[in-house]
Parts: C-alpha cells; sequence; structure tokens
C-alpha cells in the first residue's frame, strides 16, 4: 500500500515520517515550494525532536520523498491523507479552504479507485463536502463517481511528543460509514495501523460524523480541564491553598487521573484556541449552546493576562523605564511554534505600558521574532523595546522582575544565585510553576507562582532600586493575613 500526505506541515511530516519508518512507501506533497525544496534538501522546516534524524533515515532509504507535483502524487497513492490546515475564519468557525482545494484537486486528477483519510481538524459534515467536491470534479471530467471513498481518522498526536505519540498511539480513531467500499476501505485502515494493533486493538471505529466529532470533544474536554485548574489555581492564590497539592490530591482518584491538571498563564498553540472557538460555533449553527467550552475560552483569556496583572499590581500600569525578562516563547516546550503563545499576549501587552522586553527561549527566538513582527504591524515603536537574549542569564541583566511563559528544561534548576545579582530587583513571577515557593524564599528572591501561596512576597518594595526583596515570614497566619 502506497501513502500520498497532502499538506507537509507538523501534521503530514510527522505522518509521513512514521508510515514510511513503519515500510510504506511515502509521498509528501504540499503546495509551498520553498519548504518541499527545503524538505528536499533535507532540511526540516519545523521543530519536533526526532523528526529531522526520521526523515533522514527514511529519506536516505528512498521510502519518501517531497513533492509539489498534484498530479504525479495523487497517482502514486493508494491511500490519500488530507493533513493541511484548518485555520480559524473571522467567526471562529473552521475555514474549509484548503480542505476543499484539496477535494477538488484530488478530483481533477483521480483516475483509479483512492481512499481519501481525512486527518485534518473538520467540523462535522466536512467528509461530505469532500465527497461532493471530489465527485463534482470527477462528473465534470465524465469520470464514474464512485471510484473513491472518504472515512475521517483525525489525530490526536501533540507538538514535542509528536513522533512518540504517533508510533504509540492511545487511541485510533477511524469513522467510516455505510456505503459499497466500506469493507474496503476499512481493510486498507486495518493494514495501514497493523503495527499498532498487534498486542491489543487500538483502532476505535465509528461513523464519520462521530469520528469528526471526537477530535473536538477530546480537545475542549482537555482545554476545560486546564482552564478549570486554572480558575482553581487563581482562588488558591486567594485563600492561601497551593494548587499543586490540589492537584495531586484530585489526580489520585482515577476518575480524574493526573494528565492536564497544571495550572498556569493559560492554554496556547494552533489547536486548542482554535478548536474550542469552532466547536462553540458549529453548536451555535445547530441552536445548541456549548456554555462549558465557551467559559473554557473565556477563563483561558483572562488568564493569559495573570502574570501582566500581577506586575502591574506591584509596578502601577505605567511600565516606562522597567526592564522585564521573559524565558519562554514558544506556546510549550520541546517546539518553535508561536501559535497563540501566551507570549505574544504578555509581550505585546508589557511593549504597550512602555516596558523594555529581553527574551530567551531556546528555539523559538526567531518564531517569536516573526510573530511579534505580524502583532505589532504599523507600530515599530513597540517594537524597539524588544530584544532577544542569547542565553536565559543574559536575559536577565538589569531586570526588574523575571517572567516565565514556557516550562524548559534547562530553566528547572537555574544558577538562583546568578540570577540574584543579575536583576536589578530579584522577582519572579512563575507562569508555570517551576520552582519550590519555599525554596525561593530561602533564596531571598520574590516569587509568585500560580496559585502557589503568593502572599510570600507581599512587602517586595519596587521604589527602591537594588533592595533586598523579602521582609514576610512563612507562618500562617500572615499568609491568611496577606491573602
Ligand atoms: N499541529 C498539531 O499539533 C495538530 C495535531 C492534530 C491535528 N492537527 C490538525 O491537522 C491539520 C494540519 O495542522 P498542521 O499544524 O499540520 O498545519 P500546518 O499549517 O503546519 O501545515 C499545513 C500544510 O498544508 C499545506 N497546504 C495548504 N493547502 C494545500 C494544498 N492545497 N495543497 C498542498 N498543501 C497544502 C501548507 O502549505 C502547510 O505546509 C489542522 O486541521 C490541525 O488542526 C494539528
Ligand atoms: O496541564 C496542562 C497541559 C497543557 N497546558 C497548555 O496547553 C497547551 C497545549 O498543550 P498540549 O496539549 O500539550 O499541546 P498541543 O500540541 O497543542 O496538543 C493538543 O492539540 C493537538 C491538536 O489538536 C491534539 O492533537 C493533542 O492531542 C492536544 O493535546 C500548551 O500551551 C500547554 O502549556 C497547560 O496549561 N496545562
Amino acid at each position: 500500500m502506497r501513502i500520498t500526505i497532502i499538506g507537509s506541515g507538523y501534521v503530514g511530516l510527522v505522518t509521513g515520517a512514521c508510515l514510511s519508518d513503519l515500510g510504506f512507501k511515502v509521498v509528501c506533497l504540499d503546495k509551498d515550494e520553498q519548504k518541499i525544496r527545503a524538505l528536499q534538501e533535507g532540511e526540516v522546516p519545523i521543530y519536533e525532536p526526532g523528526l529531522k534524524e526520521l526523515l533522514a533515515r527514511n529519506r536516505a532509504d528512498g521510502r519518501i520523498r517531497f513533492t509539489t507535483d498534484a498530479c504525479e502524487a495523487i497517482e502514486q497513492g493508494d491511500v490519500l491523507f488530507i493533513a493541511v490546515g484548518t485555520p480559524p475564519a473571522e467567526d471562529g468557525s473552521a475555514d474549509l479552504g484548503h480542505v476543499l482545494s484539496v477535494a477538488s484537486m484530488i478530483g481533477r486528477h483521480l483516475k483509479s479507485f483512492k481512499l481519501v483519510v481525512n486527518k485534518s481538524t473538520v467540523p462535522v459534515g466536512t467528509a461530505d463536502k469532500v465527497r461532493m467536491a471530489i465527485a463534482h470534479e470527477l462528473a465534470h471530467r465524465g469520470m464514474p463517481t464512485h471510484v473513491f471513498d472518504v472515512i475521517s481518522n483525525p489525530e490526536f498526536l501533540k507538538e514535542g511528543a509528536a513522533i512518540d505519540d504517533f508510533m504509540r498511539p492511545d487511541r485510533i480513531v477511524v469513522g467510516v460509514d455505510e456505503g459499497i467500499h466500506k469493507a474496503k476501505s476499512q481493510r486498507m485502515m486495518s493494514d495501514l495501523y497493523a503495527s499498532f494493533n498487534r498486542h491489543h486493538s487500538r483502532t476505535v471505529w465509528m461513523d464519520v460524523r462521530s469520528a469528526e466529532l471526537t477530535k473536538y470533544a477530546a480537545n475542549a474536554m482537555l482545554a476545560a480541564r486546564i482552564s478549570f485548574m486554572n480558575e482553581i489555581a487563581n482562588l488558591a492564590d486567594a485563600l492561601g491553598a497551593d494548587v499543586d497539592h490540589i492537584r495531586r490530591g484530585i489526580g489520585a482518584d482515577n476518575r480524574i487521573g493526573y494528565s492536564f491538571l497544571y495550572a498556569g498563564c493559560g492554554y496556547g498553540g494552533s489547536c486548542f484556541p482554535k478548536d474550542t472557538q469552532a466547536l462553540v460555533q458549529t453548536a451555535k449553527a445547530h441552536g445548541q449552546d456549548m456554555s462549558v467550552v465557551s467559559a473554557t475560552e473565556q477563563v483561558n483569556a483572562r488568564q493569559k493576562m495573570l502574570l501582566v496583572e500581577r506586575l502591574i499590581a506591584r509596578m502601577g500600569p505605567d511600565l516606562t523605564g522597567r526592564k522585564i525578562a521573559v524565558w519562554g516563547l514558544a506556546f510549550k516546550p520541546n517546539t518553535d511554534d508561536m501559535r497563540e503563545a501566551p507570549s505574544r499576549v504578555v509581550i505585546r501587552s508589557l511593549l504597550e505600558r512602555g516596558a523594555r522586553v529581553r527574551a530567551y527561549d531556546p528555539v523559538a527566538g526567531q518564531e517569536a521574532m516573526k510573530a511579534l513582527q505580524d502583532d505589532c504591524v504599523g507600530q515599530d515603536h513597540l517594537l524597539k523595546a524588544f530584544e532577544l537574549a542569547v542565553n536565559e542569564m543574559q536575559a536577565l541583566d538589569g531586570a526588574d522582575a523575571l517572567l516565565i511563559l514556557t516550562e524548559w528544561k534547562n530553566f528547572h534548576n537555574p544558577d538562583f544565585e546568578g540570577i540574584k545579582a543579575l536583576m536589578r530587583h530579584p522577582y519572579i513571577l512563575d507562569g508555570r510553576n517551576l520552582y519550590n515557593p519555599q525554596a525561593l524564599f530561602e533564596w531571598g528572591i520574590a516569587y509568585q507562582g500560580v496559585g502557589r501561596r503568593n502572599a510570600l512576597c507581599q512587602s517586595l518594595s519596587f521604589d527602591r532600586p537594588n533592595e533586598p526583596v523579602l521582609s514576610v515570614s512563612m507562618d500562617e497566619e500572615s499568609l491568611m493575613a496577606h491573602a
């Protein structure tokens, strides 16, 4: 069985690389000539751990290649995966422009039976639209309109762990509808994923509509857990409780589990924000109200501003003359993806208030620069106050505060002595709860996590530069008094 992947972004490249590693012959198609040229020359346009090596190995062995030639790519594959983007339209619904233009393209080039597998995240009913678009082109060419099937196989990989997620899936959702091709389509998908089903079946078979909705339901559920924990964390702050104890206390309940319970400065990325919005729009179009999902989004929008609000509470709304250090720009560690990253909202807001920002990210620096240029179009004065540091310590020089926005591993055990010596005010606002508040107190560093008994740094003064920081005691009474 030969595979063609249409769309060579995160999902397309990971799918292509992994399937070629399982022995299939794979062609990756993209309309972006620059991207395909880079891939042909062995470069990988995105940062994803392990991807470069996997692609290099399978390219060398002749199992994967890259092209912009749609006719040849469609001819070669028995299975055609659609893995193009589904960005949000202006009203938040999923823009199906790329998916439907791929469908028409398939219809224009299809000569023999093809199984069209949709991997993009798409609203319920999209497979029907893809079917119609292909059939329309076939009819136009005077071809029989039943020489293909369209099924749904949503992708659940996480960026930064994409290869592992693909190669060790919790489940594989496949939606196939009744029809003349059902048995054949099911057999082809069973063969394709046979390696993952050897010990026990991980494939969850269903109809296409249910498969399409399963993807949105999974992302909305995960996003809701995060927003729920962020609300609990904010309440914990107000009450002098510690969300990390609460996380462990509730996660131990098997019905709840430990995953996706980390409070912080909000979720970002190319999926949760766009998919929750699209789900709300789908529901609205069908007269339904997704209150939980809407609230999830609202809480997240507020949470992204939490650290800025805390900074303002300490320093006042005018941050002119303040130097703010930022550690972490990508929406999560192990990726250079800046889509919907909380850092974009935070940095723009700091710049608008007159602060100078110096930021460090081990991988996403250049992507962040591009993203900020997009965010500050026509406001060059804002960009002038932003610079990238070459390492995390350089970002700190003379800073009034350090904001941690991404939990990269090398931020986990920093040189606290160095931090104290370099910063004008040793004050850490930790949006990813990396440190132990008690240890930071002992270091003499003012510290605010998210839901981590933040009363600890109540007496920090910003009026007197280079002043030692804390005079607050750790006893319960004073904690509660400050809460
Ligand atoms: N990124 C993730 O972690 C992730 C995980 C699961 C599902 N998804 C979903 O998968 C889909 C793809 O996401 P992504 O992050 O890989 O997107 P991406 O933007 O990284 O890649 C999409 C690629 O499709 C190409 N493309 C667009 N139109 C094309 C056309 N007509 N012909 C050929 N190529 C075309 C683009 O040039 C681009 O390279 C989306 O629906 C997304 O929601 C993404
Ligand atoms: O407990 C947690 C877990 C995650 N996050 C944040 O949530 C966002 C998304 O993280 P993650 O889910 O790990 O990354 P994605 O690559 O966006 O993956 C999500 O979106 C993909 C695209 O649909 C799905 O395929 C994945 O299953 C789903 O986890 C990031 O900003 C994280 O910092 C938290 O704040 N707290």
